[in-house]
């Protein structure tokens, strides 16, 4: 099997005819197994709208994006369905369900899973939330959870499932500094005993030092990657 992300040539414009407005143009990138990837770049560089084209959220246009094994472009409404349930999200809206507790907001991502019961999904939960350092929280809904806590709800959720990717857009934006170094490190090292991939958009300098590799982009490309200077000789 390829890489567990392989685009090429994508392209990518909003709205149509006169109107439309190229945000990526001939993209290509690949994401190694249990590689950490950081995109970053300018505000409107076409970084979540990449996202969402691998995470299967919206249709593709133009070129070949390959995730997990499926090839996305032309793909029917019921293939992308199937693709999203095998890949964890983590958004910088947590995207929590207020009226649910955290154990709760975790079990619902395995809702999907035919193999389980409501009792084992259950149980499931609350060993990610004690992964994530939340084992004392797990009957909290998140209004009484601090963002960073809410974060790492989310981060147990996106893992609950045993996904083969992960992909978050900004998930330390609405975190001070030590919450966003906590959540993104925990993520880093679940996601490392586990072999999955993380493609993560950020613009917070703070965790770069997460990152197995740094892609930045501009105006929807993919800039070439620097090449350190060869040491001057002595
Ligand atoms: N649904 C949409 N309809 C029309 N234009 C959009 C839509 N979503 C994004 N855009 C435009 O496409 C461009 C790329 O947006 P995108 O969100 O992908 O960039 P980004 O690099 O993630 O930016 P940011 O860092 O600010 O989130 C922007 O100019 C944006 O205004």
């Amino acid at each position: 099997m390829g890489a567990p992300v392989e685009i090429r040539g994508l392209s990518y414009a909003y709205g149509s005819g006169d109107l439309a407005r190229p945000v990526l143009r001939e993209v290509g990138l690949a994401v190694g197994p249990g590689e950490i990837v950081l995109l970053t770049g300018p505000s409107g560089s076409g970084k979540t709208t990449l996202l969402t084209l691998i995470g299967a959220l919206r249709a593709m246009q133009a070129g070949s994006c390959r995730v997990l094994g499926q090839e996305l472009a032309g793909a029917k409404e019921a293939q992308r369905v199937l693709l999203r349930r095998r890949i964890g999200f983590i958004f910088q809206q947590h995207n929590l369900l207020g009226f649910l507790t955290a154990r709760q907001n975790v079990a619902m991502a395995l809702e999907l899973d035919p193999g389980t019961d409501e009792a084992g999904r259950l149980a499931r939960a609350g060993r990610m939330l004690e992964a994530v350092g939340l084992g004392d929280r797990t009957e909290s809904k998140p209004a009484q959870l601090s963002g960073g806590q809410r974060q790492r709800v989310a981060v147990a959720r996106a893992l609950a499932g045993d996904p083969g990717l992960i992909l978050a857009d900004e998930p330390t934006a609405a975190l001070d500094r030590q919450s966003g170094g906590e959540v993104v490190r925990l993520l880093r090292e679940l996601a490392k005993q586990r072999g999955v991939p993380i493609l993560l958009v950020t613009h917070d300098p703070r965790i770069l030092d997460i990152a197995d590799r740094i892609v930045a982009m501009e105006d929807g490309r993919i800039l070439p990657t620097e090449k350190a200077e060869p040491a001057p000789a002595a």
